[in-house]
């Protein structure tokens, strides 16, 4: 991959196309569109053909503006819609599987827990892992207990190599804890999209591999 990976992960919940055009909207008026990924997130319930056709109308949002855009789970949907590439985690297709599926360009992310886990699947192909939970979160349930910023800390140690996105309650107020890592967010962005992107962008206004 031979951009500056994006430090802020937007991935969708509530409301997912106002958000998503709330959020590059915002990416563009700030210069800052390469700082932004939208992961297309659906309900188990969503049928595929819905998932397809709401990650192709989100696509169109991102593709003018050079925002990746990226599917969550289901990567027949994330080829067919042509997306920028998927994220996995335990309850998915394994990484070096998924890699198989998506070819060797796509960008591929993984849910790691661990510094062991995130280098098992740097070794499988992943482009980036998705680390977490972080922070207590009311969004998803049955998640292990949040590793903190000192476990997002030891999986950014471990593989210095490859983009870190830690999820999992992250707010504005506690990125300065976040050390080395990019962010990915839903509830944070649920009320005020548009003042919630301008203000995680800000803050994060340098690229990835910068934020020490
Ligand atoms: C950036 C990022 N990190 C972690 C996840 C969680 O993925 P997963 O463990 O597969 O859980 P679901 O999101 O599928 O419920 C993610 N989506 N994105
Ligand atoms: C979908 C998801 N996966 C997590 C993990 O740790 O694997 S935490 C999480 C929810 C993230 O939402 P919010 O930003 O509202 O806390
Ligand atoms: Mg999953």
């Amino acid at each position: 991959m031979d951009r500056t990976f994006p430090c802020l992960h937007v991935i969708t919940g509530h409301r997912p196309e106002e958000t998503v055009r709330a959020v590059v909207a915002v990416a563009a008026r700030l210069g800052a569109t390469d700082r932004l990924a939208v992961q297309v997130r659906v309900d188990d319930d969503m049928c595929d053909r819905e998932a397809f056709e709401l990650t192709s109308r989100i696509l169109g949002r991102c593709r003018p503006q050079g925002v990746l855009c990226l599917v969550n789970d289901r990567l027949d949907v994330a080829l067919a819609a042509g997306a920028d590439g998927a994220h996995v985690g335990a309850e998915d297709l394994p990484v070096a599987a998924a890699r198989r599926v998506l070819g060797p360009a796509a960008v591929l992310g993984a849910t790691c827990r661990t510094p062991a886990a995130a280098r098992a699947a740097r070794d499988c192909g992943a482009t980036y892992v998705g680390v977490g939970p972080a922070y207590a979160t009311a969004t998803k349930t049955g998640l292990p207990d949040p590793i903190g910023p000192d476990g997002v800390a030891a999986v950014v140690r471990a593989v210095p190599d490859m983009p870190v996105v830690a999820i999992g309650g992250v707010t504005v107020e506690r990125l300065p804890e976040l050390v080395g890592c990019g962010v990915a967010v839903i509830g944070a962005l649920r009320a005020d999209p548009d003042g919630a992107a301008q203000r995680f962008l800000t803050a994060l206004s340098r690229p990835l591999s910068r934020i020490a």
